[in-house]
């Protein structure tokens, strides 16, 4: 057994990022940018009114003051003259502000008199005025590599890109293995069971931006593996699941090494998850998960959605924790790093009493997973410990 942390360095010795692709800007949301995206002008690109009122000069501030209105400005509608003393242009947020003038005074600020406005009392110091460039200039980049989210989205097209340049999407081919599985919606006899861990797997691979593709179950035999591993060629990762432990059954290893697996690891010090595999497969990496449904759930969270996000192209990086306040005891560890189910309330977080590696039923209830280091002590509520969000 090797520590996580040795597991996910060798595993992202293995990674060269993907090729990259150009798409739309709707296209956009979960890739990774390649290329930066850089202004091609500023924004605002002009000075602009922030609220709807009277843009005037600051000389003119004062209470009781009355302005004679020359014009109007409308966001898409700039006012072409030059303000004077004595005058003020009606203005709109969005508008490009006037020359001449320095402030807008909000129209709740003053009282209209026909062609006139009268400033009133208690105008703020705020000049309501953007400047040109306040959020971005010319130049200014969205950097890359970076996972795009929807402010990124809107931050490129202000900047006026059409196009991003991300990462081609990792293809996953997905590969349960056993004799005893049958797919959902079937007629399993009385000693088989539904085949639940590519769903919830195919799901993780979507929302970390891959592209997973579901492979026919494969049966315990080292001809129904050969046939599956034929299957899966074209795909960038390979992840196969059960069949990893030791029983006389548990034949993936055998199958993938006579395909052309150059292992990487074998068994990783994590709980569940112990059976973990890796290594280069071809053109492709192959990740090996133990069968346990929340084992190879909880694999996936903590190797494949690094390893995807890798291959396209972001730094090499551990699944994000963050620190967390116990709400209930932790008992101790034993020697794998464990990674327990917990839900998260206002107290904090509390490890479900059941953890055995089986239960779909706890993973399901739960929104994160406590990350207790090996032969760690037993924990007090109120004591502070790592998490990862579900
Ligand atoms: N003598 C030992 N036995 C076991 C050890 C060990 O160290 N020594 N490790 C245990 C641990 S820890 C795990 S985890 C499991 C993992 O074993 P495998 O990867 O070989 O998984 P299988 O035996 O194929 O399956 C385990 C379990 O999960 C069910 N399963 C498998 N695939 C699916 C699927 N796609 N959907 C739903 N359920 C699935 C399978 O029916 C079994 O019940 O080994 C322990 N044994
Ligand atoms: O590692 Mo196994 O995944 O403990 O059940």
């Amino acid at each position: 057994m090797i520590p996580v942390s040795e597991a996910l360095d060798r595993l992202f010795a293995l990674v060269a990022p993907l090729p990259v692709e150009e798409v739309g800007l709707t296209a956009g949301l979960g890739r990774v940018l390649r290329v930066p995206v850089t202004a091609r002008r500023n924004q605002p690109p002009f000075s602009a009114s922030a609220m709807d009122g009277y843009a005037i000069r600051d000389a003119d501030c004062a209470q009781g003051t009355r302005l004679s209105i020359i014009g109007e400005a409308a966001a898409g509608h700039a006012f072409s003259g030059i303000v004077g003393p004595g005058e003020a242009v009606r203005i709109f947020t969005g508008a490009p502000v006037p020359e001449g003038t320095d402030r807008v005074v909000i129209q709740e600020d003053t009282t209209r008199d026909g062609d006139t406005v009268i400033l009133g009392p208690g105008i703020s110091d705020n000049r309501n005025i953007r400047p040109q460039g306040a959020d971005f200039r010319v130049g200014d980049a969205l950097a890359a590599p970076r996972l795009l989210r929807p402010a990124d989205l809107a931050l490129a097209a202000a900047m006026n890109a059409d196009r991003l340049t991300v990462s081609r999407r990792p293809e996953v081919a997905i590969i349960a293995t056993g004799d005893e599985l049958v797919a959902p919606g079937g007629d399993p006899r009385p000693d088989q069971i539904i085949a639940s861990n590519a769903y919830g797997l195919h799901g993780i691979v979507a929302q970390a931006g891959g592209t997973p593709r579901l492979l026919p179950i494969a049966g315990d035999s080292m001809a129904a593996l050969r046939q599956a591993f034929d299957l899966a060629r074209g795909a960038d990762i390979v992840l196969t699941i059960g069949g990893a432990s030791v029983g006389d059954h548990d034949l993936v290893g055998a199958a993938a090494a006579e395909a052309g697996m150059e292992r990487a690891f074998w068994k990783v010090a994590l709980r569940p998850g112990k059976p973990l595999m890796a290594g280069r497969f071809g053109e492709a990496l192959l990740l090996g998960l133990p069968g346990n449904p929340v084992s190879s759930m909880v694999c996936a969270h903590v190797f494949l959605v690094p390893l995807i996000r890798a291959l396209s192209g972001l730094p090499p990086a551990a699944a994000p924790r963050r620190r967390a306040r116990l709400a209930a005891p932790l008992a101790a560890n034993g020697p794998r790093e464990h990674y327990l189910r917990a839900a998260s309330g206002p107290d904090g977080v509390t490890a479900f009493s059941k953890q055995d590696s089986s239960l779909l039923s706890v993973l399901s209830d739960a929104d994160c997973l406590i990350v207790q280091p090996p032969h760690d002590p037993a924990r007090d509520a109120g004591e502070m410990v790592e998490i990862i969000s579900l």
